[in-house]
């Protein structure tokens, strides 16, 4: 039996403000409901149909944010009726648009047709049609009556359109997929495993398809009665990315005053313009004379000279002098050039005269300008030096001090807590471990983690706001406790552990109760269980907002752990900051290895890249085993490789993409 959720979503300003009563979407549903009670009747296949109906006003945001959820949440059908005419606050096209995958303009043309043969006027609708993910998208027109022409026009096509997108791929979909096994003989063919966690022979296949349940806090239930199939839908990593770049909008990290010798590695938060010119004189690029270039070669009287921060020469001399003599100043590298002399000759093309120390003489000519910098040469005077945004740098920092700024305005950095959760774990420190338990490495991992990303990609979390919860036990009462408290001082929370299917797994059904779940499972490995939260705590005067805290439950796998920090924390830590670019840089690279893919997840594996000059290009070579408890895998990896989830092997000397996630070189 399989169960259709559908989205009817009416979009109206009037509607949304309740100054009219919809008719349009519940006539959708009622159309909806009566056609697949026909078809059911035809074809016996009981299909339980259940539609959200929401209202929305004609802003983009709102069609969009709930249209992505919907999708996300595994909706087959979406849609929308009103705000695809002609006038200003018609945006429903300009929102569904951006989202479809796969424009299917069949359905659009089926229904302009219909309108069109009852009325010209139909070419004013501005219909979309396509496929997000699983989900159709459909808008219909706003009023009741072109509802039903459109709607009557599509629906039968829409069962067998659904079956269509949802149709199984060609490939055997056994989740027996056999990957390099945790053991050392590698090339036996596991037999089965635990799903997608650290290689085990407990193995059992777990299917992909999802049902849909109510959005409420699920315990895991005890050990017996605990759910066989995940509650949460699978999304994609992009998706799962844009959620979380989405929530960080409801954060104000603000802007603080750094001194500049503090601010390596931040984000100026405003254009940083030159008042005066740099150099603001003319100053000298060698060491030598400076002279009029006019007076060519010859015997010269040197007058005194202008030294980088000193001077002797006197222009009341060159004034007191005969015109007809040729005349030159000493100057050095950086000095400033005397008003009466336009060029410099360089020491190196001149000669002493012997007993005559207050002359020398010049051996070549040089141009008008020759080896001097012109005033503002290097910066020009009110000019933008460093643009808001832009990170410091070494160099950056240089050009503060040269135009003279003591302090500077950056983002500030969002605050983290990091939390471990579980009761096998003990604190690294322990010497004599008791049996059953583990030490806890991924505080210490995360933390670290986080140091070197600001050391490296610059400043993205505040160093001194980091707090370390350390262990809390699998108790929803003490998980609540530092939660609320975490939730109280950062602007992110990183937890790890107890997200899987788990009876003890109580991180979710937690944060469900806690604040708002957006999403449960990501289609990746490793890392499927990852989960992303916002947690909103009420402020205490009503002047300032409501504070909200993005709280990452990262997957307890050490190496699952890391996996998707990189991910998905780093963007967010990035956007928070200021940074434009959010994700860490991408390469390509040439594989040294032959590597089995994942046929139901895309991977992301863990090698060393480097730059080969004969191959101009970086070579990867793979940390071995990937199993997802294996820190191993990540000992010396600077990259993760990008593999799409298929059968069969990327083969050794083939490109792929990876992401950069430490030194290039150790
Ligand atoms: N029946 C199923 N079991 C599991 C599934 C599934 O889909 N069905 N998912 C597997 C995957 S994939 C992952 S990843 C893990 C993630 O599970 P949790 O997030 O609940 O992690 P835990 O169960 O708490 O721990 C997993 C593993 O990692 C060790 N661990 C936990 N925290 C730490 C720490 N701070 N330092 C070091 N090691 C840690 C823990 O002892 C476990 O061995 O779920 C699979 N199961
Ligand atoms: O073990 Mo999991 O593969 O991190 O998702
Ligand atoms: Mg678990």
């Amino acid at each position: 039996m399989s169960s259709y959720q559908i989205g009817v979503l009416t979009v109206s300003d009037t509607c949304a403000r309740g100054e009219a009563t919809d008719q349009s979407g519940p006539e959708i549903i009622s159309m909806i409901k009566s056609h697949y009670k026909a078809l059911m009747g035809k074809s016996g296949e009981n299909i339980t149909i259940n539609t959200t109906y929401k209202v929305v006003p004609d802003e983009v945001e709102h069609i969009q944010s709930l249209v992505v959820q919907w999708v996300h949440q595994g909706y087959k059908l979406i849609l929308t009726t009103g705000g695809t005419g002609f006038t200003p606050r018609d945006v429903t096209p300009e929102a569904i648009k951006p989202l479809i995958e796969k424009r299917c303009k069949g359905i659009e043309i089926a229904m302009l047709k219909t309108s069109l043969d009852v009325t010209p006027h139909a070419m004013l609708s501005r219909p979309v049609a396509g496929i997000k993910s699983n989900t159709l998208i459909v808008t219909l027109p706003g009023s009741v009556k072109a509802v039903r022409e459109n709607l009557a026009a599509i629906l039968p096509a829409v069962p067998h359109a659904i079956g269509l997108i949802n149709s199984a791929p060609k490939a055997s979909t056994t989740s027996e997929h056999r990957s390099k096994d945790y053991s050392s003989n590698s090339n036996s063919t596991v037999t089965s495993i635990s799903s997608d966690g650290c290689r085990g022979h407990h193995g059992h296949s777990h299917s992909h398809n999802h049902s849909h349940q109510e959005e409420k806090p699920h315990s895991c239930g005890d050990g017996v009665h605990r759910k066989r199939v995940s509650p949460y839908p699978m999304i994609n990593v992009d998706d799962a990315i844009d959620i979380i770049l989405k929530q960080c909008d409801l954060l104000d990290i603000g802007t603080e005053m750094k001194p500049i010798t503090e601010a390596l590695g931040r984000l100026l938060a405003e254009d940083i313009h030159s008042v005066e010119p740099f150099p603001p004189f003319r100053a000298s690029i060698k060491d030598g004379y400076a002279v009029r270039s006019k007076d060519g070669v010859g015997k010269y009287k040197i007058l005194g000279d202008s030294l980088a921060g000193s001077s002797s020469y006197d222009p009341q001399l060159l004034a007191a002098q005969d015109p007809k003599e040729k005349y030159c100043v000493v100057i050095t590298t950086g000095a400033k050039i005397p008003d009466e002399f336009d060029a410099v000759v360089m020491v190196e093309n001149t000669e002493l005269i012997a007993d005559e120390k207050d002359h020398v003489s010049i051996l070549s000519s040089v141009a008008v300008g020759e080896d001097i910098r012109p005033v503002g040469s290097d910066i020009p005077a009110q000019s933008l030096v460093l643009k808001k945004g832009a990170k410091i740098g070494c160099a950056e920092v240089g050009l503060l001090a040269t135009l003279g700024l003591v302090q500077v305005s950056v983002h500030k950095l969002p605050s983290v807590s990091i939390i471990s959760t579980g009761d096998e774990l003990v604190d690294y420190q322990t010497k004599q471990i008791p049996s059953g338990m583990i030490r806890d490495s991924n505080s210490p991992t995360l933390a670290s983690i986080i140091q070197e990303l600001n050391s490296h990609f610059g400043e993205c979390a505040s160093r001194e706001n980091i707090h370390l919860h350390g262990i809390v036990k699998d108790k929803v009462e003490d998980l609540e406790r530092v939660f609320k408290d975490a939730a109280a001082r950062s602007d992110i929370i990183i937890t790890s552990g107890g997200v899987s299917m788990g009876q003890l797994d109580l991180v979710k059904p937690l944060l469900e109760k806690m604040g708002k779940l957006q999403f449960g499972r990501v289609n990746m490995k490793p890392g499927k269980p990852l989960t992303f939260s916002t947690i909103t705590t009420a402020s205490d005067s009503t002047a300032n907002k409501n504070k909200t805290t993005l709280v990452f439950s990262l997957p307890g796998n050490p190496v699952s752990t890391v996996v998707t920090f990189y991910l998905f924390v780093v963007p967010a830590l990035r956007k928070l900051s200021g940074f434009s670019n959010y994700n860490l840089p991408m390469v390509e690279v040439k594989l040294n290895d032959r590597l089995r893919l994942d046929p139901e997840r895309p991977e992301y594996h863990r090698v060393t890249i480097e730059w080969d000059f004969n191959q101009h290009c970086f070579i990867s070579t793979s940390t071995g085993s990937q199993a997802s408890c294996r820190l191993l895998s990540l000992k010396n990896a600077n990259a993760l490789l990008l593999l799409p989830k298929s059968e069969g092997y990327q083969e050794k000397g083939s490109m792929v993409k990876a992401i950069v996630i430490g030194p290039l070189h150790n």
